[in-house]
């Protein structure tokens, strides 16, 4: 970075607050043209607001944001977009049931029309940055690297010279990892300047041109991805060593605490959702569910938890067949629930901290006193969890919107915990969190597992999966089509059995 070049990005002393909190605090960010920069940082340490900021949909208290040397104020997104600063949310906005050409082209139709001259323009982005997208493709078949693509090729579009990317590897397998990885080289190579947010210190190293470190709110330096080691990055966000998720002494016993015998859940089309699984977790034993987004993980999750009806098959809890108990009685029955999406069901945004604590656990202590909720227990318990799980907010009374969505995650893992449930349905426990709550989650997931409890874990990190897990089984298109040692299989492996690229079951098997 010389100093004769203006600077793509340069954000000067931005400080921003929210009722109670400074979730930025006099950040400085130097950003070069033509770089891939990283920001990483522990939950809640104010990445998500300070690229929000950058992109008009925050106005900072104080500081000034400088694109190319001129300072700018951006009123709202379209301002940013204006300005050439597009932004690849974690969760896709597209719709489904248009085309790529008609997602890209939506609400941007003043730029090229919807026609040929529209149609021209996407495919030379395409060909320019080796997106390979197809113009005429329904989105609704493609898959989840090919849909980032899209919503890449959407910012281009609109004539975006810097892109922010909101941990945009959470949900992808390593082979589309490489192909992401790959396109930001392409990007990189024409000029474009990408931002980008992550949580895997790994990726961030082998990807990034230069990170910088946010620390409860403000920068607290920037590091050379060549010469900064993984440990010494996560020394930086959060002074704590780098935590494997590595377990291998079996703890698995004889009895089975959860059965599933031929579950079918039906789909949107012809073809069910969950097409015919069996299997079996016992007690002490993490089952991981390995699988691409969208092949019938989240509807299994949901079967076993009464929120979808089945359209074949049994679930067994212990020895009760459960099949038709509703889902508050299967809670009840002794399982607990880490959903995948805590916005929809884990969590009532506009509730304060204590009451999302007893939520779905009315029933138990500390919540249940007679016919009513005993507040000050749930109070002082709700306390005793932001200590234990490192929950970073302001006290029990504050609304759960209020919280960055990895600390909203340690809630809802803490509260699942208390219970002592003899299965844990866990869905993407760590998504979201840093490698501080991370390790600290997955220790007592181990703990949890040592003391006889068993677990489902659905996860999109492999190395979670693989770490975590005494059994591992891949599902593809609903079914499950392979069953895994997690102590012989690596990531790539793993992910080619994901993809479908490998069908046969390699030696060493469960
Ligand atoms: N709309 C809001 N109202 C009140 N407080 C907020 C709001 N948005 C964020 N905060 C607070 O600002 C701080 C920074 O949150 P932010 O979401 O930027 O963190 P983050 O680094 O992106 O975290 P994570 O890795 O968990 O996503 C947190 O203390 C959070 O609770």
């Amino acid at each position: 970075m010389t100093d004769s070049a203006p600077l793509a990005v340069e954000l000067r002393g931005i400080t921003k607050r929210f009722p109670g909190v400074v979730a930025n605090k006099d950040i400085e960010l130097r950003v070069a043209r033509g770089e891939v920069h990283a920001i990483v940082g522990e939950n809640g340490a104010g990445k998500s607001t300070l690229m929000k900021t950058l992109y008009g949909m925050h106005r900072p208290d104080e500081g000034q944001i400088l694109l190319d040397g001129r300072e700018v104020v951006f009123k709202s997104p379209a301002d940013a977009i204006a300005a050439g600063v597009g932004m690849v949310h974690q969760h896709f906005m597209l719709a489904d049931n248009l085309t790529v050409l008609e997602n890209v082209v939506l609400g941007a139709e003043k730029a090229h029309g919807i026609g040929a001259a529209a149609r021209a323009r996407i495919v030379e982005i395409s060909d320019s940055y080796a997106l390979g997208l197809e113009p005429d493709t329904l989105v609704e078949d493609l898959g989840v690297g090919d849909r980032q693509r899209v919503e890449i090729a959407k910012v281009l579009y609109r004539g975006a010279t810097t892109l922010i990317l909101d941990e945009p590897t959470a949900v992808l397998v390593p082979q589309e990892v490489d192909e992401l990885f790959g396109n930001l080289a392409e990007l990189k190579r024409e000029g474009l300047t990408v931002i980008f947010i992550s949580h895997k210190l790994d990726e961030v190293r082998k990807v990034a041109d230069s990170i910088t470190v946010i620390r409860r709110g403000t920068t607290v330096g920037t590091a050379d991805p060549r010469t900064t080691t993984a440990k010494q990055l996560a020394e930086l966000m959060v002074g704590a060593e780098l935590p494997t998720p590595q377990t291998r002494a079996s703890t698995v016993r004889d009895t089975p605490v959860l059965q599933l015998r031929g579950v079918t859940v039906a789909g949107q089309g012809t073809r069910p959702a969950v097409d015919g699984v069996t299997l079996t977790v016992r007690e002490g034993e993490v089952l991981g569910i390995a699988g691409v987004e969208g092949n019938g993980q989240a509807e299994l999750v949901d079967a076993i938890m009464g929120l979808r009806p089945l359209a074949a098959g049994t679930v067994v809890l212990g020895s009760d067949d459960i099949s038709a108990w509703t889902t508050r009685a299967r809670r009840e029955g002794g399982i607990g629930f880490i959903p995948e999406d805590r916005h929809r069901q884990g969590m009532l945004l506009d509730a304060p901290l204590w009451e999302n604590r007893v939520l779905g656990h009315q029933t138990e202590a500390p919540a249940a006193k007679g016919l009513f909720i005993d507040r000050k227990a749930s109070i002082a318990d709700t306390e005793r969890i932001m200590r234990e799980y490192d929950v970073r907010a302001p006290g029990p009374d504050t609304l759960a919107v209020a919280l960055s969505g990895g600390n909203q995650q340690k809630l809802i893992v803490g509260r699942e915990m208390s219970a002592h449930p003899r299965l844990l349905i866990a869905a993407h426990p760590t998504r979201g969190v840093d490698v501080g709550a991370q390790s600290v989650i997955w220790e007592l997931l181990k703990d949890a597992r040592a003391e006889g409890m068993g677990i489902v874990l659905v996860s999109a990190d492999l190395d979670e999966l693989i770490g975590l897990s005494d059994t591992l089984v891949v599902m593809l298109r609903g079914a499950v089509v392979a069953t895994l040692d997690p102590g012989q299989v690596t990531p790539e492996q793993l992910g080619g059995h994901m993809t479908g690229a490998v069908t046969d079951t390699p030696a060493g098997a469960a």
